[in-house]
């Protein structure tokens, strides 16, 4: 059995912080809601829909400090003590992660209410969780509806929004791994989740002139195929046709970097090196991120060229069960370099 699971409502649009009362009763969600935000986000967003639901929900706001399962199991101790019905997300990746998987281990749905569109965690049914060691995604809930408001979303620096670029171009790869993977492995592959998923890379590629202006236009696509790259991962059962080695790479430089950059900055400059390895147009994908205003090198993620070789060496050790160009062995210091210098990364 291939179990699918996906969000009931998506709502794209301006002013949405007081439409979540709406969504919580047509989807018929219960009296207890738990607010989840950052220490920022709660400012943003977090507090003013905490205040709307307050009029027809008995609700709390919890900060949230990180992806990590400390959290994670906070959180669930907050669900479970306090009876929550359900719970909504305000924020970043990390927070919508911690409520997919406290939503999940509690049994309870959430609300996912992007304050970035800085990664395609938004509507997916994974979740990347710190733990020990790197941080990958384990299978979770999708959120029962998301609700992006683009005047929110809006409020964030633009390097957020060529973040959630640098996520969808990095599908390019990915793909290209679970394809290897398919024919050397005999890996599981799906051509509708694959297609998809290509798909979002495609139109931002065609797009970028649009999404450079970082307007409400920018945003609604931005949106719109991260939530796509979301369903696709959720077609798949996993995150294979949004992560390969180029996330691998990411995942890499957040467990040795001191100062790791935006997850979509990171994987938009491993999408390069990997693509290069690949043998694909690497060239292209530079260009279209530096036409996004995106990093495409170690200076300016901001990260010191020997972590980018360090990632890369280590990059095949993180996920050993998914097959990438990486191989079984991984690259060696030389061959690590090599790519990092061609490419421009370093
Ligand atoms: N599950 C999945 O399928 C996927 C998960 N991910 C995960 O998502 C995470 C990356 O998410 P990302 O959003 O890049 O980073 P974070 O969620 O870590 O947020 C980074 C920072 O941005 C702040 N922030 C959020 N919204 C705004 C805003 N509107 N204006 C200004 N600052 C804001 C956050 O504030 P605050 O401190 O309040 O939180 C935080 O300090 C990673 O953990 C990654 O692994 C990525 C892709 C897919
Ligand atoms: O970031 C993701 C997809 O963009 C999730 O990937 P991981 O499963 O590698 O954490
Ligand atoms: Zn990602």
């Amino acid at each position: 059995m291939h179990l699918m699971q996906l969000p009931r409502e998506v709502l794209l649009g301006e002013n949405l912080k007081g439409e979540v009362v709406n969504v919580a009763k047509r989807i018929g969600l219960g009296r207890k809601a738990l607010v989840l935000y950052g220490k920022h986000t709660k400012k943003i967003a977090g507090r003013e829909v905490e205040e709307n639901l307050s009029g027809e929900y008995e609700v709390d706001g919890l900060t949230v400090k990180g992806a990590t399962m400390e959290e994670v199991n906070r959180t669930l101790d907050e669900i479970r003590g306090g009876e929550f019905d359900w719970l909504i997300a305000v924020g970043g990746g990390s927070i919508i992660d911690v409520a997919k998987l406290a939503s999940f281990k509690a049994g309870v749905p959430f609300i996912s209410f992007p304050t970035t569109a800085s990664h395609d965690g938004i509507a997916s049914a994974n979740a990347s969780i710190k733990d020990i060691g790197a941080k990958t995604s384990v299978k979770a809930v999708p959120p029962i509806a998301v609700v992006a408001d683009v005047e929110v979303i809006k409020t964030a620096p633009y390097r957020y929004l060529a973040a959630g670029v640098g996520d969808m171009i990095s599908n390019l790869t990915a793909v290209k791994d679970w394809q290897l993977a398919h024919r050397i492995k005999g890996e599981y592959y799906s051509e509708y989740a694959a297609s998809l998923s290509l798909m979002s890379a495609k139109m931002v590629i065609k797009n970028a002139d649009i999404i450079r202006l970082g307007n409400e236009e920018s945003v609604r696509k931005v949106v719109k195929g991260l939530i796509s790259c979301g369903v696709a991962m959720s077609i798949a059962g996993s995150s294979r046709p949004a992560s390969g080695a180029e996330h691998l790479f990411s995942h890499a430089l957040d467990a040795i970097a001191p100062k790791p950059a935006l997850h979509g900055e990171q994987v938009g400059v491993g999408t390069i090196i990997m693509a290069y390895l690949h043998g694909m147009k690497w060239e292209r994908v530079r260009e279209t991120l530096k036409r996004m205003g995106a990093p495409t090198n170690a200076y300016e993620l901001g990260i010191d060229p020997e972590y980018i070789i360090e990632a890369l060496t280590i990059a095949h050790t993180i996920r050993p069960e998914r097959y990438t160009i990486l191989g079984k062995d991984g690259l060696t210091r030389e061959a690590a370099e090599k790519a990092a210098k061609i490419t421009g990364v370093i």
